[in-house]
């Protein structure tokens, strides 16, 4: 069973006509964005934002309108993926490199509807290695101040071994906490160091979890 699928399928079933929906980044929001332009063809009308420069190709590949950010003031629902989900629905994102743009999206928009496979619900935040987003200028400076807050951070490489980097021009630190015991906590610290732009800690920011599953759906 695909459970990403059966998940977004279920999260495409809250849009409604005349929405502006934001779209997710990654394998998972990858078939939300599939169910949206397959219900376009049996007559959803909707607008559309994208939190990544693939989400953005992949929609107007399929037919679906994206508008600009200019036009728009709030996003009425956003269906996006997640590395990692707590049972209070903290996260953490940004394993596929876009964490910046879907949490500018997601905190402009009224739901923020998470989309996952069981294999992301966890007990406490921090197996995955937590995405932080860098700026490039003295990056060695800012590692230094991220592994004082208890992680050995590494620059993320793409397959060719070069560092990779964002939609935005940054780099990304892939940040292994093990387990984080205050994910609000931790992503103020984050955040307060100069050269961080933003980590991949979502508090309280999900409206809804929805869980694929070989049992079927559920959801937090
Ligand atoms: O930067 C990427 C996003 O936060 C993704 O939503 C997240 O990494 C989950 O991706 P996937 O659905 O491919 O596991």
């Amino acid at each position: 069973m695909n459970l990403k699928k059966l998940a977004a399928d279920k999260a495409v079933e809250l849009i409604e006509n005349g929405m502006t929906v934001g779209l997710g980044t990654g394998s998972t929001a990858y078939w939300a964005i599939h169910g949206i332009a397959d219900r376009m063809k049996e007559g959803l009308s909707i607008r559309a934002v994208a939190t990544s420069e693939a989400s953005d190709k992949l929609a107007r590949e399929l037919g679906i309108p994206i508008v600009p950010f200019h036009e728009v003031d709030v996003i009425d629902i956003t269906i996006d993926g997640a590395d990692e989900t707590d049972s209070q629905m903290n996260l953490i994102k940004g394993g596929g490199g876009a964490l910046l743009r879907e949490k500018i999206v997601a905190a402009s928009s009224r739901q923020l509807i998470i989309i996952v496979d069981e294999s992301k619900v966890v007990d406490r935040l921090g197996k995955f290695p937590l995405p932080v987003e860098v700026v490039p200028f003295a990056v060695e400076l800012t590692l230094k101040k991220l592994a004082k807050l208890g992680c050995e951070p590494k620059l993320r490489l793409t397959e060719d071994g070069s560092l990779f980097k964002t939609d935005n021009g940054n780099y990304t630190a892939d940040c292994s906490f093990g387990s984080i015991s205050d994910p609000a906590g931790l992503h103020d610290e984050l955040n307060a160091i100069p050269g961080v732009v933003d980590n991949g800690l979502f508090i309280r920011m999900a409206s809804r979890v929805i869980v694929g599953s070989e049992k079927g759906i559920s959801t937090l």
